[in-house]
């Protein structure tokens, strides 16, 4: 059967990566995580100094930027990619809060996307991909066959993230987080370069009520949709 391209976006933290992930698993493709790039490009500008406080040396990212190098490689033992930074595996510590709390201006910079960006359509370039983030269905790949844009009250995919970060060991209150996903939904709508928004074509998922598997069949339904007509 023809490969497609699917690009999943949406608001920050309401199942984008799960629901990718799930479906590329069973249907063969290559999934890739668009925001683990960001986040990676966050942690080495935090480890090497280009943050003072919360100001960014943007001059010393700029010169560093062909030097940070992001691949994914799948963990045997949870049969998921992992994120590698330069060689090392990062995985843990770009889902941090920390990290969290930095990535939404280190993201709004256009140098920083155009090299992602730059990245991510070579990943795609034979088709056969689900990626998510936040802006594939509009800049990354625009002739994307499947588009979904995923949503669910800030509330909701605060809970969601806290009981995550909790399950892993990592402390953070839930107050926190819920300012964290509000403010990066805020930073990330109102950039100059390719804001979060729904691309005209894409599918509306709110999936405020919905649980991991409805969500799973719901975006199983809209592939087998638009491979077979
Ligand atoms: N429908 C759902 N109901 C409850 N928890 C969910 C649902 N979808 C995803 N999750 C959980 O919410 C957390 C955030 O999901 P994730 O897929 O990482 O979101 P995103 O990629 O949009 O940031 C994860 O711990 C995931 O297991
Ligand atoms: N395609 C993308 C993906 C992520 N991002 C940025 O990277 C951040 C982290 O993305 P993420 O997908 O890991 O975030 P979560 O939804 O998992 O919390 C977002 O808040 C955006 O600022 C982006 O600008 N463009």
């Amino acid at each position: 059967m023809k490969k497609i391209t699917i690009a999943i976006d949406g608001f920050s933290s309401c199942g984008k990566s799960t629901m990718a992930k799930d479906l590329a698993r069973e249907i063969g493709y290559i999934y890739i995580d668009s925001g683990a790039m960001y986040r990676a490009v966050t942690l080495y500008s935090i480890e090497n100094g280009i943050f003072q406080g919360n100001q960014i040396d943007t001059e010393r990212l700029q010169k560093e930027i062909d030097n940070i190098h992001i691949s994914f490689q799948l963990n045997q033992a949870t049969g998921r990619p992992d994120t590698y930074l330069n060689g090392v595996n990062v995985e843990d510590k770009i889902r941090s809060i920390v990290v969290s709390s930095r990535v939404s201006p280190i993201a709004a910079l256009g140098f920083v996307r155009e090299a992602m960006v730059a990245q991510q359509q070579a990943m795609g370039n034979s088709k056969g991909i689900v990626m998510d983030g936040r802006d594939i269905g509009t800049t990354v790949f625009p002739d994307a066959e499947l588009k979904i844009f995923v949503t669910a009250t800030p509330e909701i995919r605060a809970q969601r993230r806290y009981d995550e970060l909790k399950a892993k060991g990592q402390e953070a209150s839930f107050d926190e987080i819920l300012e964290n996903v509000k403010q990066r939904d805020y930073i990330d709508q109102n950039r100059e370069v390719s804001p979060l928004r729904k691309a005209d074509d894409a599918l509306l998922l709110d999936n405020t009520n919905m649980t991991i598997p409805q969500q799973k069949e719901w975006l199983q339904e809209q592939f087998n949709k638009t491979v077979k007509g």
